[in-house]
């Protein structure tokens, strides 16, 4: 098969461990799988001055493309882990999906449409290049170790963290951690170990992935079809990645044979029936695929965490997984920071569990009920789904209906213990209510365009004060406070502050004068107040930090 990709191969040089005294070898943390969920993670805890060392069994980055789209909050993170720009540049930038019955447009979406945002909707990039991007990352962070061919083969939980037995090409060792952070993805062969379940559906349903190289002038959109009359009775997705790779994903329904479809001889059939014969292409990576809907009832075991794939599984429809997954390292990393330089209790990482189990059950909810869309269940599922599809051609009403794949978005965490839920009284128009996923907006700083989400990325709580209502820190907090203040356009601004140039910040977190938002360092929000309170805030991060 052709490829547009030459892949990396990792050193695996000797462990350090295999020339140490028998049970000497300890780490503060210890990260398995070097997908993107465990990069993230590492490089988090890493960019915090936080030791980490990551292992992985293999020795270069994830083979095929695999994972695709990269949503907008997904972006916003990895900017903030370093390498945002690479994926972006590197990646096809889209906004808009068409859902198709036949050759008529149904349904159409525009993931981001108003202005005043950095990142766009979403980005199609091949998951070896992001790998590869999170790697050279990695590599400029002194206070991560990675280590390729390094297989955990035994783990042993206890009290005081994990000790795990690890296989490399020089030998085996035996390695003691205080936190171990699982990463290893789907079939989790560390979840596998320590004999923990994970409980959903497996959706009878398969599912051929093509990716072909091809020069083509499609819209970098996603288009979907339902019963095309290339693929009858089926349905067909359709994306585009980078250098001029394409993604076709059919359905094939339960009864087909993986071994036989992957075929050469039966994959590029179906692909000429869809391009016509004139278009030509060669095949790039085939993959047969079943999917799951499933999680683990708990992503805590006191100091084993699970997080992405490992902890929680989707259909593809709807890019949930990889960006669900980055997300939990987003949550994870502050949290277990905190606790690592001492200012949170270990408690705290219930709530890692609490939060992202939430955010896992609105994917869940989301992927199982589009993928009843594309495969019903029943015959009467099946009847209403048409009768939906039917009707979409004609009703606006059935249109909504019509469920392709609802695309990834990050969970607003309102119900999460951490949150200071808006004092009695206080009333704010917009979505950035406590617990909400920062919305980004264009700012200038000291005369410079720039966005607010990159002024708020250190990785720490800040307070975002508008106006110049008076503020003083405490002394007494728990933890640092970024300060920053947000101006008006026409009012004069101080070094540092962010001067909303375009009307947007004050509007999407409605910022009259006074108004005051604690940040939490993954850029969610704590907790807001109409006025300035140092007692509140005070109470409100200890709240964050469960320290109450
Ligand atoms: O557009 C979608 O709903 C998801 C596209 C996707 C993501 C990951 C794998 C894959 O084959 C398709």
């Amino acid at each position: 098969m052709h490829s547009t990709y030459s892949y990396p191969k990792f050193d695996a040089p000797r462990a350090p461990e295999l020339d140490a005294a028998p049970g000497t070898a300890r780490r503060p943390v210890v990260v398995v799988g070097a997908g993107p969920v465990g990069l993230s993670v590492a490089i988090d805890l890493a960019q915090r001055g936080q030791p980490v060392l990551l292992l992985d069994d293999d020795d270069t980055v994830s083979v095929g493309s695999r994972g695709l789209c990269y949503a907008k909050r997904t972006l916003e993170i990895l900017d903030r882990l370093g390498c945002g720009q690479p994926v972006v540049d590197k990646g096809v930038t889209w906004n808009v999906g068409r859902t198709f019955l036949d050759t008529e447009e149904v349904f159409s979406f525009d993931l981001l449409p108003e202005a005043g945002h950095e990142r766009p909707g979403m980005v199609n990039l091949q998951q070896y290049y992001l790998e590869a991007y999170l790697v050279a990352r990695a590599r400029e962070l002194p206070a991560l170790e990675m280590r390729f061919r390094h297989k955990v083969t035994q783990v042993e939980p206890h009290g005081a963290g994990a000790t795990l037995q690890v296989e490399t090409p020089h030998g085996t060792f035996t390695l003691a951690c205080d936190w171990l952070v699982v990463c290893d993805g789907a079939r989790s062969p560390v979840r596998s170990m320590l004999g923990l379940d994970i409980e959903g559906r497996v959706f009878r349903d398969r599912f051929l992935i093509a990716d072909v190289v091809m020069k083509a002038d499609f819209p970098a959109e996603r288009w979907f079809w339902f019963d095309p009359p290339f693929h009858r009775g089926q349905s067909v997705l359709l994306h585009r990645e980078a250098d001029h790779v394409w993604r076709i994903d059919f359905q094939l329904g339960w009864e087909a044979d993986p071994d036989e479809e992957r075929k050469p001889e039966r994959v590029i059939p179906r692909i000429r029936a869809m391009l016509g014969d004139e278009r030509p292409f060669e095949l790039e990576w085939v993959s047969v695929y079943t999917f799951q809907c499933r999680r683990m009832t708990n992503f805590r075991h006191g100091r084993v965490l699970f997080a992405g794939d490992a902890a929680h599984q989707v259909s593809p429809f709807g890019a949930r997984g990889a960006n669900s997954g980055i997300q939990d390292a987003d949550n994870l990393g502050w949290k277990l920071g905190a606790v690592l330089s001492d200012r949170a209790p270990e408690t705290l990482l219930d709530s890692y569990h609490a939060e992202r189990a939430f955010a896992a059950d609105e994917n869940l909810l989301n992927s199982t009920r589009s993928t009843d869309f594309i495969t019903p269940k029943s015959a009467m599922s099946k009847r209403f789904r048409n009768a939906v599809l039917g009707l979409a051609r004609e009703h606006a009403f059935a249109r909504a209906l019509v469920n392709s794949g609802r695309l990834s978005v990050p969970a607003t965490l309102h119900t999460s213990a951490l949150v200071t839920p808006d004092r009695a009284g206080e009333s704010f128009e917009g979505w950035m209510l406590p617990g909400a996923p920062m919305d980004d907006a264009p700012v200038a700083v000291d005369g410079q365009p720039t966005w607010l989400l990159r002024q708020v990325a250190a990785g720490e709580f800040t307070l975002l004060v508008f106006g110049d209502t008076p503020v003083t820190l405490p002394d007494d907090l728990p933890v640092p406070v970024g300060l920053r203040r947000v101006q008006r356009l026409g009012s004069a601004t101080a070094p540092g502050d962010l001067l909303d140039t375009e009307g947007h910040l004050s509007r999407r977190y409605d910022g009259r004068p006074g108004t005051v938002y604690l940040l939490r360092p993954d850029q969610h929000v704590a907790a807001r107040w109409r006025a300035f309170d140092a007692d509140a805030l005070r109470a409100a991060l200890r709240r964050s930090l469960a320290l109450q």
